[in-house]
Protein backbone atom coordinates (compact mmCIF):
# COMPACT_ATOMS: atom_id res chain seq x y z
CA UNK A 1 0.00 0.00 0.00
CA UNK A 2 1.18 3.54 -0.69
CA UNK A 3 2.19 5.91 1.93
CA UNK A 4 -1.53 7.70 2.88
CA UNK A 5 -2.07 11.05 1.48
CA UNK A 6 -4.66 11.37 4.18
CA UNK A 7 -3.80 13.21 7.07
CA UNK A 8 -6.73 15.23 8.41
CA UNK A 9 -10.11 13.98 8.24
CA UNK A 10 -13.28 15.48 9.37
CA UNK A 11 -16.53 13.64 10.20
CA UNK A 12 -20.00 15.26 10.35
CA UNK A 13 -22.30 13.22 12.63
CA UNK A 14 -20.82 11.12 15.23
CA UNK A 15 -23.68 8.93 15.52
CA UNK A 16 -23.64 5.41 15.16
CA UNK A 17 -22.24 5.07 11.44
CA UNK A 18 -19.99 8.36 12.60
CA UNK A 19 -18.46 6.09 15.48
CA UNK A 20 -17.93 3.32 13.93
CA UNK A 21 -16.39 4.85 10.97
CA UNK A 22 -13.97 6.63 13.17
CA UNK A 23 -12.65 3.62 15.25
CA UNK A 24 -11.76 1.38 12.01
CA UNK A 25 -10.16 4.78 10.81
CA UNK A 26 -8.49 5.54 13.87
CA UNK A 27 -7.19 1.67 14.31
CA UNK A 28 -6.91 0.26 10.91
CA UNK A 29 -6.47 2.44 7.79
CA UNK A 30 -5.45 6.02 8.94
CA UNK A 31 -3.76 5.57 12.29
CA UNK A 32 -1.66 8.36 12.24
CA UNK A 33 -4.50 11.07 10.52
CA UNK A 34 -5.83 13.76 12.46
CA UNK A 35 -9.34 13.94 13.42
CA UNK A 36 -11.91 16.59 13.55
CA UNK A 37 -15.74 16.43 13.76
CA UNK A 38 -18.85 18.50 13.74
CA UNK A 39 -22.10 16.86 15.41
CA UNK A 40 -25.33 18.82 16.87
CA UNK A 41 -25.41 16.44 19.88
CA UNK A 42 -25.65 17.78 23.34
CA UNK A 43 -21.96 17.46 25.15
CA UNK A 44 -19.83 15.88 22.70
CA UNK A 45 -16.91 16.76 24.61
CA UNK A 46 -16.41 13.33 26.52
CA UNK A 47 -16.14 10.97 23.82
CA UNK A 48 -14.85 13.17 22.03
CA UNK A 49 -11.68 14.52 24.37
CA UNK A 50 -11.05 10.24 25.19
CA UNK A 51 -10.31 10.01 21.30
CA UNK A 52 -8.39 13.03 20.66
CA UNK A 53 -10.69 14.48 18.70
CA UNK A 54 -10.64 18.41 17.48
CA UNK A 55 -14.64 19.62 17.96
CA UNK A 56 -15.84 22.22 15.64
CA UNK A 57 -19.00 23.55 15.99
CA UNK A 58 -20.04 24.11 12.58
CA UNK A 59 -18.47 23.42 9.13
CA UNK A 60 -17.25 26.64 7.84
CA UNK A 61 -14.64 26.25 10.88
CA UNK A 62 -14.43 22.70 10.19
CA UNK A 63 -13.55 23.95 6.43
CA UNK A 64 -10.53 26.46 7.82
CA UNK A 65 -8.89 23.48 9.57
CA UNK A 66 -7.79 22.40 6.04
CA UNK A 67 -8.93 18.31 5.90
CA UNK A 68 -8.52 16.34 3.07
CA UNK A 69 -11.23 14.77 3.26
CA UNK A 70 -14.55 15.08 4.82
CA UNK A 71 -17.07 11.93 5.74
CA UNK A 72 -20.90 12.94 5.99
CA UNK A 73 -22.44 10.57 8.26
CA UNK A 74 -25.27 12.89 9.83
CA UNK A 75 -28.41 12.86 7.20
CA UNK A 76 -29.59 14.12 4.61
CA UNK A 77 -30.04 17.88 5.73
CA UNK A 78 -25.81 18.07 6.26
CA UNK A 79 -26.10 17.21 2.40
CA UNK A 80 -27.71 20.52 1.77
CA UNK A 81 -26.06 22.69 4.67
CA UNK A 82 -22.18 21.42 4.73
CA UNK A 83 -20.98 19.53 1.71
CA UNK A 84 -21.29 21.90 -0.93
CA UNK A 85 -19.33 24.38 1.02
CA UNK A 86 -16.68 21.70 1.76
CA UNK A 87 -16.36 20.47 -2.00
CA UNK A 88 -15.70 24.48 -3.12
CA UNK A 89 -12.91 24.24 -0.86
CA UNK A 90 -11.28 21.68 -2.36
CA UNK A 91 -12.15 19.10 -0.04
CA UNK A 92 -13.43 15.39 -1.61
CA UNK A 93 -16.54 14.20 0.74
CA UNK A 94 -17.54 10.96 1.71
CA UNK A 95 -21.48 10.61 1.84
CA UNK A 96 -23.59 8.49 3.73
CA UNK A 97 -26.92 10.10 3.10
CA UNK A 98 -27.28 9.79 -0.81
CA UNK A 99 -31.19 9.94 -0.72
CA UNK A 100 -30.35 13.54 -0.61
CA UNK A 101 -29.60 13.21 -4.16
CA UNK A 102 -33.14 12.06 -4.80
CA UNK A 103 -33.83 16.29 -5.43
CA UNK A 104 -32.38 17.12 -7.97
CA UNK A 105 -31.45 20.42 -7.87
CA UNK A 106 -29.44 19.42 -5.05
CA UNK A 107 -27.41 16.78 -7.50
CA UNK A 108 -26.69 19.52 -9.99
CA UNK A 109 -25.25 21.87 -7.21
CA UNK A 110 -23.09 19.17 -5.88
CA UNK A 111 -21.90 17.82 -9.22
CA UNK A 112 -21.02 21.96 -9.75
CA UNK A 113 -19.29 22.60 -6.28
CA UNK A 114 -17.16 19.46 -7.06
CA UNK A 115 -16.25 20.91 -10.55
CA UNK A 116 -15.61 24.26 -8.92
CA UNK A 117 -13.34 23.02 -6.15
CA UNK A 118 -11.84 20.30 -8.74
CA UNK A 119 -13.01 17.92 -5.45
CA UNK A 120 -14.43 14.79 -5.77
CA UNK A 121 -18.09 13.64 -4.31
CA UNK A 122 -17.72 10.12 -3.49
CA UNK A 123 -21.36 7.88 -3.29
CA UNK A 124 -20.96 4.66 -1.18
CA UNK A 125 -23.12 1.71 -1.85
CA UNK A 126 -24.17 2.05 1.42
CA UNK A 127 -25.59 -1.32 3.53
CA UNK A 128 -27.07 -2.30 -0.24
CA UNK A 129 -24.56 -4.06 -2.34
CA UNK A 130 -24.78 -5.52 -5.78
CA UNK A 131 -24.59 -2.06 -7.40
CA UNK A 132 -21.18 -2.59 -10.03
CA UNK A 133 -22.96 -5.19 -11.97
CA UNK A 134 -26.30 -2.96 -12.38
CA UNK A 135 -24.16 -0.21 -13.36
CA UNK A 136 -22.53 -2.14 -15.79
CA UNK A 137 -25.42 -3.68 -16.79
CA UNK A 138 -27.03 -0.37 -17.67
CA UNK A 139 -25.21 0.13 -20.19
CA UNK A 140 -26.71 -2.20 -22.83
CA UNK A 141 -30.30 -1.50 -21.35
CA UNK A 142 -32.40 -2.34 -17.71
CA UNK A 143 -36.32 -2.73 -18.50
CA UNK A 144 -36.86 -3.26 -14.76
CA UNK A 145 -35.41 -2.65 -11.17
CA UNK A 146 -37.07 -3.70 -8.02
CA UNK A 147 -36.12 -2.93 -4.33
CA UNK A 148 -37.66 -4.54 -1.60
CA UNK A 149 -36.59 -3.38 2.18
CA UNK A 150 -37.72 -4.98 5.40
CA UNK A 151 -36.78 -4.10 8.39
CA UNK A 152 -38.06 -4.73 12.13
CA UNK A 153 -41.64 -2.92 12.92
CA UNK A 154 -39.22 -0.61 15.43
CA UNK A 155 -36.84 0.12 12.61
CA UNK A 156 -39.72 2.26 10.66
CA UNK A 157 -40.40 4.28 13.61
CA UNK A 158 -40.01 8.05 13.31
CA UNK A 159 -41.21 7.92 9.63
CA UNK A 160 -44.39 8.54 7.75
CA UNK A 161 -45.40 4.42 8.84
CA UNK A 162 -45.97 5.75 12.10
CA UNK A 163 -48.75 7.77 11.35
CA UNK A 164 -50.41 5.46 9.81
CA UNK A 165 -49.69 1.93 11.50
CA UNK A 166 -49.59 1.36 14.77
CA UNK A 167 -46.10 -0.01 14.76
CA UNK A 168 -45.64 -1.69 18.01
CA UNK A 169 -48.78 -4.28 17.35
CA UNK A 170 -47.77 -5.15 13.67
CA UNK A 171 -47.95 -9.11 13.66
CA UNK A 172 -47.23 -9.52 10.29
CA UNK A 173 -45.30 -8.49 7.27
CA UNK A 174 -46.76 -5.18 6.59
CA UNK A 175 -46.11 -3.45 3.57
CA UNK A 176 -45.61 0.32 4.75
CA UNK A 177 -45.17 2.16 1.40
CA UNK A 178 -44.80 1.23 -2.22
CA UNK A 179 -43.85 3.72 -4.47
CA UNK A 180 -40.60 5.30 -6.80
CA UNK A 181 -36.88 5.78 -5.26
CA UNK A 182 -37.54 9.01 -5.69
CA UNK A 183 -40.57 9.49 -3.06
CA UNK A 184 -38.76 6.59 -0.74
CA UNK A 185 -36.17 8.40 -0.46
CA UNK A 186 -37.40 11.59 0.52
CA UNK A 187 -40.52 10.20 2.83
CA UNK A 188 -37.89 7.89 4.75
CA UNK A 189 -34.49 9.86 5.04
CA UNK A 190 -32.76 7.59 7.47
CA UNK A 191 -33.79 4.42 6.42
CA UNK A 192 -34.19 4.38 2.41
CA UNK A 193 -30.50 5.52 1.24
CA UNK A 194 -30.17 2.27 -0.32
CA UNK A 195 -33.25 2.90 -2.93
CA UNK A 196 -31.14 6.04 -3.97
CA UNK A 197 -28.05 4.01 -4.54
CA UNK A 198 -29.96 1.36 -6.76
CA UNK A 199 -31.61 4.50 -8.54
CA UNK A 200 -28.25 6.37 -9.39
CA UNK A 201 -26.77 2.85 -10.13
CA UNK A 202 -29.77 2.17 -12.32
CA UNK A 203 -32.70 3.72 -13.91
CA UNK A 204 -32.62 6.47 -12.06
CA UNK A 205 -35.01 7.69 -9.13
CA UNK A 206 -38.52 7.75 -11.08
CA UNK A 207 -38.51 4.33 -12.58
CA UNK A 208 -36.95 2.11 -9.74
CA UNK A 209 -39.72 1.03 -7.88
CA UNK A 210 -39.54 0.24 -3.72
CA UNK A 211 -41.34 -1.82 -1.35
CA UNK A 212 -40.64 -0.87 1.94
CA UNK A 213 -42.32 -3.84 4.77
CA UNK A 214 -42.32 -3.36 8.72
CA UNK A 215 -41.42 -7.59 9.15
CA UNK A 216 -41.86 -8.64 13.06
CA UNK A 217 -40.44 -12.09 11.45
CA UNK A 218 -37.19 -10.38 11.04
CA UNK A 219 -34.25 -9.00 13.41
CA UNK A 220 -32.11 -7.66 11.03
CA UNK A 221 -32.14 -4.81 7.81
CA UNK A 222 -33.27 -6.98 4.58
CA UNK A 223 -32.73 -5.73 1.24
CA UNK A 224 -33.24 -7.30 -1.86
CA UNK A 225 -32.75 -6.06 -5.04
CA UNK A 226 -33.94 -7.13 -8.69
CA UNK A 227 -33.13 -6.20 -11.93
CA UNK A 228 -33.68 -7.88 -15.58
CA UNK A 229 -32.31 -6.10 -18.89
CA UNK A 230 -30.40 -7.24 -22.24
CA UNK A 231 -27.87 -8.66 -20.01
CA UNK A 232 -30.14 -11.14 -18.32
CA UNK A 233 -31.42 -11.06 -14.32
CA UNK A 234 -29.74 -10.27 -11.07
CA UNK A 235 -31.15 -10.87 -7.99
CA UNK A 236 -29.34 -10.21 -4.71
CA UNK A 237 -30.59 -10.39 -0.65
CA UNK A 238 -28.95 -8.63 2.13
CA UNK A 239 -29.63 -9.92 5.54
CA UNK A 240 -27.83 -6.84 7.20
CA UNK A 241 -27.10 -7.11 11.37
CA UNK A 242 -27.83 -3.82 12.44
CA UNK A 243 -25.92 -1.48 14.44
CA UNK A 244 -26.40 -1.06 17.97
CA UNK A 245 -26.42 1.85 18.59
CA UNK A 246 -29.44 2.49 15.67
CA UNK A 247 -31.59 -0.17 14.99
CA UNK A 248 -32.49 1.85 11.67
CA UNK A 249 -28.73 1.36 10.29
CA UNK A 250 -26.94 -1.39 9.08
CA UNK A 251 -23.47 -2.52 9.90
CA UNK A 252 -22.46 -2.52 6.21
CA UNK A 253 -23.25 1.16 5.96
CA UNK A 254 -20.41 2.11 8.08
CA UNK A 255 -18.26 -0.82 6.45
CA UNK A 256 -18.86 0.42 3.36
CA UNK A 257 -17.78 3.98 4.48
CA UNK A 258 -14.25 2.30 5.47
CA UNK A 259 -13.98 0.93 2.67
CA UNK A 260 -14.65 3.93 0.59
CA UNK A 261 -11.95 5.72 2.62
CA UNK A 262 -9.38 2.80 1.73
CA UNK A 263 -10.13 2.42 -1.20
CA UNK A 264 -8.64 6.08 -1.65
CA UNK A 265 -5.14 4.97 -0.17
CA UNK A 266 -4.86 1.93 -2.57
CA UNK A 267 -3.19 1.77 -5.80
CA UNK A 268 -4.28 -0.92 -6.99
CA UNK A 269 -8.46 0.03 -7.27
CA UNK A 270 -11.30 -2.27 -7.42
N1 LIG B 1 -26.27 4.78 2.49
C1 LIG B 1 -26.79 3.95 3.39
O1 LIG B 1 -26.95 2.75 3.15
C2 LIG B 1 -27.19 4.48 4.73
C3 LIG B 1 -27.13 5.83 4.97
N2 LIG B 1 -27.49 6.34 6.19
C4 LIG B 1 -27.40 7.79 6.37
O2 LIG B 1 -26.45 8.05 7.39
C5 LIG B 1 -27.01 8.94 8.34
C6 LIG B 1 -26.39 8.68 9.70
O3 LIG B 1 -26.77 7.39 10.15
P1 LIG B 1 -26.56 6.97 11.67
O4 LIG B 1 -25.16 7.20 12.08
O5 LIG B 1 -27.15 5.64 11.83
O6 LIG B 1 -27.50 8.04 12.39
P2 LIG B 1 -27.45 8.52 13.93
O7 LIG B 1 -28.78 9.14 14.16
O8 LIG B 1 -27.00 7.43 14.80
O9 LIG B 1 -26.32 9.65 13.94
C7 LIG B 1 -26.44 10.87 13.25
C8 LIG B 1 -25.56 11.87 13.97
O10 LIG B 1 -25.46 13.06 13.16
C9 LIG B 1 -25.68 14.20 13.97
N3 LIG B 1 -26.24 15.22 13.08
C10 LIG B 1 -27.47 15.26 12.54
N4 LIG B 1 -27.59 16.31 11.70
C11 LIG B 1 -26.40 16.96 11.74
C12 LIG B 1 -25.88 18.09 11.06
N5 LIG B 1 -26.62 18.78 10.18
N6 LIG B 1 -24.61 18.48 11.33
C13 LIG B 1 -23.84 17.77 12.20
N7 LIG B 1 -24.28 16.67 12.85
C14 LIG B 1 -25.54 16.26 12.62
C15 LIG B 1 -26.59 13.75 15.10
O11 LIG B 1 -26.42 14.56 16.24
C16 LIG B 1 -26.11 12.31 15.33
O12 LIG B 1 -25.08 12.24 16.28
C17 LIG B 1 -28.52 8.70 8.27
O13 LIG B 1 -29.26 9.83 8.67
C18 LIG B 1 -28.73 8.40 6.81
O14 LIG B 1 -28.94 9.60 6.08
C19 LIG B 1 -27.89 5.51 7.20
C20 LIG B 1 -27.96 4.17 6.99
C21 LIG B 1 -27.62 3.54 5.74
O1 LIG C 1 -28.90 0.75 6.95
C1 LIG C 1 -29.80 0.25 6.28
O2 LIG C 1 -30.15 -0.95 6.37
C2 LIG C 1 -30.51 1.05 5.25
C3 LIG C 1 -30.82 2.43 5.64
O3 LIG C 1 -31.07 2.73 6.77
C4 LIG C 1 -30.85 3.43 4.57
O4 LIG C 1 -30.72 3.07 3.39
O5 LIG C 1 -31.02 4.62 4.88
Amino acid sequence: MSEPTIRRVGIIGLGAIGRRVLEALQTQHLPSASYAVVDRMQHPEAFTESRHLTLFSDVRSLIDWQPDLVIECAGHGAVVDAVPACLRAGIDVVIASIGALADRALREDLEQAANAGKARLILVSGAIGGLDAIRSARAAGLDEVIYIGRKPPQAWGGTPADDVFDLASIDEPTTIFRGSAAQASVLFPKNANVTAAVALSGVGFELTQVQLIADPGVHKNVHEVQARGAFGELSIRLINNPLPDNVKTSWLAALSIEEAVAKQLQALVF
